[in-house]
This record gives C-alpha cells, structure tokens and sequence, in this order.
C-alpha cells in the first residue's frame, strides 16, 4: 500500500528572507505555520551588519508573528568589509548570532556590500573559526566574463576552497546549492561544511524558465541549471546524508517587481514548501529521510537540538489547491507554482 501520512518533527528553514515593514507581516504567516525556527538572511536595505541592527530586527520579527504562533528566528549578520571581529563574537556569544552571511559583491538581491577583498574579512573569519560560527555563503563568482550558469561551479574552485583552506576550522554551510558540482564539494568536505537544498531547485530546471515564454516567478538566484543538476540536488536532499538539509530561500518580491523589464530574483515558496518537499520525496521513494532534510540535519549542524514537536503530513485523494498569490500591505507576491498536482496537506 502507498503510504499515505508521514508524521515528522517540526521542521526549520535553514535561509529565509523575511524582509521587513508591511512585507515580513505579510510573509512571516506563511512561514510560522510549519516552521518553528529560521536562519534569517541580513539582506535588508541598507543590510544588517550590527549585532544591535540584527538584536532590533529580530524584535521587529517577534512583534510581526502571529497570535498563538511560536516561531524562534535565528540571526545573521551581513558581512562587510568593515565588519568588526568583536562585535561578531560579542553576538553570537550572546545567543543572538547563529551565522554570518557572506555575498560576494553584486551577486544578487541587494548584495552591493558584500565582499570585494577576501583579506578585508580574514579577522572576522578567524574569529569565526575560532569560536565555531558558521559562514554562510551565497556561492557565485560575480566577474562578468563567467557564464551565469558557471557562476557557481568557479566559485567553488576560486573563492570557496581557497578560502576553507586559508581558515582551517571555519564552518561553512554552501547555501543554495545549484549544481553537481556543489552536490559533489558539499559531499566530499569534512564535518565543518554543511549544503542547503532549496525547493524549488529539486523541482525546475533551466527549461521552466525559458521554454515557452519568461517565467518571471521561476527567476532566481542562483539560476537553476540543466536536468542532470536538478537530479543532482534531489539525490542530495532525499539520501539522508547529514551535510544537505532545506534552506528554502524563500525569497518574497512584489509581482510588480517579478513582472518587470528587470526583474528581482527570488521564488516565493513559504506557502507551500512542506507538502512540495513530501511530494519530492514520495516520488524518490524517500519520504523515510524527509525528516532528516527538514528537521533533524540542519539543527545538528548549528549545534542545536531538534524540535520536540510534530507535524503530520497527509497524501489526499483530492489534490491541494495552493492560493496564486499572498497579499501583502506591500503589494501582491506570487507563490511558487510547482506546475503539477500536489496531494499532499500539512494538517493543522
Ligand atoms: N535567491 C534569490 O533569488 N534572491 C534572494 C537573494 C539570494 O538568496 O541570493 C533575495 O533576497 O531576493
Ligand atoms: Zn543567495
Ligand atoms: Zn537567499
């Protein structure tokens, strides 16, 4: 009999981007419903580079979540070249701080004060090395003469290794990872390197984007890649191997920036995430190591115990219908559509 309920200890988010104002009280709901704690992104504008930015954000994160809901948010600092090595330990000495965030500069949303300098931050990684505090990395060259679908795999051969090996003991968690060649690093680096899997990565490829029209709302970053690296990822995610767990990347923009002459990157997947990932992971026939990709690696990376609680995960006769869009006072954002039927409901 095909198995109909998966019962699962309630998951985490491993990189969210909430935003802030009228945006993080709409989208925060969407998030809160299933997930008990995130790794919150510090891409804000202007970014949150302080300990004190990111104590105030993560109060305005507590004030935005909803009656009867419990939701912990795990703070990130944005990392600048001017990032102060004491602050960073005082933060996350304190419990405020779970990881640092790197963006080279220009990469993506919002990243023009990332990193240019990799010498500039050497303080701050040792410091990070020394007490355990894991970098999280948006993994693309941004040099304009590589390929936007090779942005990934040479950054990994520039910039990531190279970097690992200057900072013995630094824990890194590649964040979502793109590519058979982030599957294949991610896998063969020791205990201090974790790899985020992002929803909508398992389920479209390069052809979801472009074939048939633009599809604005399948535009991210990292640009999903061919087949082969979609099959890549979904056999990461669903081997129960401890190194890959989800961060969705749930990354809100307002259609009228997604339908746009220049479009922000980002797929909105808060809303409907849990029952993808079931639906992923029943058609790999993995739906035993759904709990190990959602709720049970990511804590054990960040040295922190899993959830006690549970949420069950039902397969209906009658498929899901997932709203198209949420409405937020910042405008209307357009949730991710997987382009297939989904059967499976997160009870309440
Ligand atoms: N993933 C995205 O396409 N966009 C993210 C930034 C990021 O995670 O790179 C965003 O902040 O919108
Ligand atoms: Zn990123
Ligand atoms: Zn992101």
């Amino acid at each position: 009999m095909t198995q109909t309920a998966i019962t699962l200890r309630r998951p985490d988010d491993w990189h969210l981007h909430l935003r802030d104002g009228a945006m993080l009280k709409g989208v925060l709901p969407e998030t809160t419903r299933h997930f008990a704690r995130a790794i919150i992104m510090p891409n804000l504008v202007p970014p949150v580079v302080t300990g004190a930015q990111a104590a105030a954000y993560r109060d305005r994160i507590l004030a935005a979540v909803p009656e009867g809901a419990r939701f912990e948010p795990l703070m990130t600092l944005y990392l600048t070249e001017g990032t102060d090595p004491a602050d960073v330990r005082a933060a996350a000495e304190s419990g405020l701080v779970k990881a640092v965030k790197l963006y080279p500069a220009g990469a993506t949303t919002n990243s023009h004060s990332g990193v240019r300098d990799f010498d500039r931050v050497r303080g701050v990684l040792e410091t990070m090395a020394e007490i355990g505090l894991p970098l999280c990395v948006h993994g693309e060259v941004t040099t304009p003469e590589v390929d936007i679908f090779d942005r990934e795999a040479v950054f990994i051969d520039t910039v990531l290794d190279p970097l690992r090996r200057a900072t013995p003991g630094l824990r890194v968690v590649m964040e979502h990872i793109t590519t058979e060649q982030g599957v294949a690093y991610v896998r063969a680096g020791g205990a201090d390197l974790g790899g985020t899997i992002t929803t909508h990565h398992l389920i479209i490829n390069r052809n979801h984007i472009l074939v048939g029209g633009i599809k604005p709302h399948y535009y991210c970053l990292p640009v999903a890649k061919r087949e082969h690296h979609r099959l890549a990822l979904r056999a990461a995610a669903t081997s129960g191997e401890a190194r890959f767990f989800l961060g969705t990347d749930s990354a809100p923009h307002v259609d009228a920036l997604k339908e746009h002459a220049c479009g922000c990157a980002g797929c909105f997947t808060a809303t409907n995430t849990m029952a993808l990932l079931a639906h992923v992971f029943e058609k790999e026939g993995a739906l035993d190591r759904l709990e190990a990709f959602c709720s049970l690696n990511g804590p054990a990376f960040y040295r922190l115990p899993p959830n006690e609680d549970r949420i069950r995960i039902v397969k209906h006769e009658a498929a899901q219908v997932f709203p198209e869009k949420i409405f937020t006072e910042a405008g209307p954002v357009t949730v991710f559509d997987p382009g297939f039927p989904v059967h499976w409901h997160v009870e309440s």
